[in-house]
């Protein structure tokens, strides 16, 4: 398995906005390569501070190590249709079967008198958070800033590579995108027998996700090729399609599986991924002239097809989310 299997991408040209020249172009073709072949890079350039990310990896440690208790003090379960708060190792679930990892479910913060939480919209809310360490709330919030700018100019880049105006996806999905964050652990201790993997295979349901993963390893990434591994690259992030992309491209560009080795190492494996969406109201519609993609529903991890279901990108990921914590689901996001 050659470690270079997935390409890394300077995002600089991207980010500076640069009139076309040959840096921008290479990477507007590296991008449409990478995700031509498996939607999968790695993005360097991205202007996401160091400094700001090994702090909030420091702070999630540290909010980990505490006892269960301490944790349990704000569980998803008093997060509401907000879809937010703490969940234990085995609680979330990919294809029906338990993850071995832990963590917190955070996103866009809207205070509780927001006209779209006091509608009740799922998803939407304050943010619950933890008591300890102090300034977690403050580096998450700065983080999710960052690395929303980073998924943004990634997405300029993708438009481009379509041959499409930059603003393409901001103009009809993104200018209030749905930002759905995660801070996981996985945890070095052994997981009970019935659970085989930290992350069961899956793809991603929406345009983009931006991966901070740290020193450990374990994430693998099934391309037309086979599973390979995606091993951290110290100062870049993965970047990885979602399934509205998927269905935005009519398959041209697909949303490949992957998924997360149960954590040997020893250490605590901690993961940030930021899931950059479509509005939650937006209805995403594939690109006009782009050819129809085959129908891949026979070969993908969930049966499903990305290319046949209508209506907003709501409607799509309240029938994926309600899987993954099915009681809860059931209880609060009907
Ligand atoms: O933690 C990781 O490395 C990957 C997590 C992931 O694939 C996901 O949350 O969708
Ligand atoms: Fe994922």
């Amino acid at each position: 398995m050659p470690i270079d299997r997935l390409p890394i991408i300077d995002l600089t040209p991207l980010r500076e906005q640069a009139v076309d020249g040959p840096d921008l172009r290479r990477a507007v073709q590296d991008i449409r390569q990478a995700c031509l072949a498996h939607g999968f890079f790695y993005v360097t350039g991205h202007g996401l501070p160091d400094a700001l990310t090994s702090r909030l990896d420091t702070l999630s440690r540290t909010f980990f190590a505490q006892p269960d208790e301490a944790k349990l003090r704000r569980p998803m379960s008093a997060g509401g249709r907000a879809w937010r708060g703490y969940f234990r190792a085995g609680g979330e679930l990919t294809s029906g079967r338990p993850d071995w990892k832990e963590g917190l479910y955070l996103g866009t913060e809207l205070p509780a008198d927001h006209p779209l939480v006091r509608a009740g919209t799922p998803l939407h809310g304050p943010n619950l958070w933890p008591d300890a360490p102090d300034g977690l709330r403050e580096t998450v919030l700065a983080y999710l800033e960052a690395a929303a700018a980073v998924c943004a100019i990634v997405l300029r880049g993708i438009a481009l590579s379509l041959d499409l105006p930059a603003d393409y996806f901001e103009q009809r999905y993104t200018r209030e995108p749905l930002l759905l964050f995660r801070i996981f652990n996985y945890p070095s201790r052994p997981a009970p027998e019935a659970v085989a993997w930290g992350v069961g295979e899956h793809t991603d349901y929406g345009l983009l996700t931006l991966l901070y993963q740290d020193d450990t390893g374990g994430l693998e990434v099934h391309t037309p090729d086979g599973w390979v591994d995606a091993p951290p690259v110290p100062g870049t992030f993965v970047c990885n399609l979602g399934d509205m992309l998927d269905r935005m491209t009519r398959g041209l560009y697909r949303s490949t599986p992957h998924r997360v080795r149960l954590n040997v190492s020893g250490r605590d494996r901690i993961s940030f991924p930021l899931f950059y969406d479509p509005n939650f109201f937006a209805t995403p519609a594939p690109i006009e002239g782009l050819d129809a993609a085959a129908d891949d529903r026979a070969t993908r991890w969930d049966g499903a097809s990305v290319h046949e279901f209508s209506g907003t990108y709501g409607d799509y990921l309240l029938r994926k989310v309600g899987k993954v914590f099915p009681e809860l689901g059931a209880a609060v996001l009907r």
